[in-house]
């Protein structure tokens, strides 16, 4: 398929430092977010507006513990559009997708490749086309997510790492799903080379992650079970309604 015109933005959201990522095809119009957040749903769909963008996808790249997922309530602006989550999720979406599925937004085709670690349905998006992949949570610059809960396995992860992103070719820049420090951006060759924990040996990142001692994410106990739903909740009357 040749390369169509690609738009592209990255978006933040600053209580919880995360990265929500607007693509977008150039020819038809087509649009997905990558990792919306329900705070920023207005302005982001008033930007998907102003480009004249047609939104298909709201794509999650895992069940976030940190903030609710602005899938369901982007609906309100785009009802046509559809929600998506891995299989391994254990989350309701309009779409279950699995690894080597192709996503296609429009003539922007999206490899959507497991990595798990951080939870089971951790999935990196891969625009082979422009060379970028939207690591999620599984790599964050420098860093890379958190293994003490949902599901999360430092062993897991750092073979995910190894085999399905620093596998890709060096050049290929890496977006995360969220960065704490300012920064925005990265590569395959960058994270190989100066990532502190991915240089480690394996044993070595698994016991730098048992011993992180993080504090737990402040909206953790609300935001799994609504991102479970994909932000979606029954009403008393059994009805569907968005958080
Ligand atoms: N302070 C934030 C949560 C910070 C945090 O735990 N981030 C996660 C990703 S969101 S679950 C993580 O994996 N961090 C890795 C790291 O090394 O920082 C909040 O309260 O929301």
């Amino acid at each position: 398929m040749s390369k169509a015109k690609f738009i592209f933005r990255q978006l933040f959201e600053a209580e919880t430092g995360t990265y929500t990522y607007l693509l977008g095809c150039g020819v038809t119009r087509k649009a997905a977010l990558i990792d919306p957040v329900i705070t920023t749903v207005e302005r982001d769909a008033k930007l998907v507006k102003e480009l004249s963008l047609d939104l298909i996808y709201g794509l999650n790249t895992h069940a976030h513990a940190d903030h609710i997922t602005g899938t369901c309530r982007l609906k309100k602006h785009f009802p046509a559009m559809q929600s998506i989550i891995s299989k391994h999720a254990g989350a309701k979406a309009d779409l279950l997708i699995k690894h080597q599925d192709v996503i296609n937004i429009g003539n922007v085709a999206l490899e959507a490749r497991a990595t798990p670690g951080h939870t089971n349905g951790c999935t990196t998006y891969v625009a082979h086309d422009y060379r970028r992949a939207f690591t999620g949570d599984a790599l964050l610059i420098r860093g890379c997510g958190r293994t003490d809960f949902q599901g999360g396995s430092a062993h897991t992860l750092y073979n995910s790492i190894y085999e399905q992103i620093f596998s890709l070719p060096e050049d290929y820049q890496l977006f995360p799903g969220h960065d704490y420090h300012g920064r925005t951006v990265t590569s395959v060759e960058e994270e190989k080379r100066f990532n502190p924990r991915l240089t480690l040996k394996e044993a070595d990142f698994i016991e730098l992650m048992k011993n992180l001692n993080l504090p737990p994410p402040k909206y953790i106990d609300k935001a799994v079970p609504a991102n479970l739903r994909c932000g979606v909740y029954e009403t008393d009357d059994g009805a569907q309604a968005c958080m």
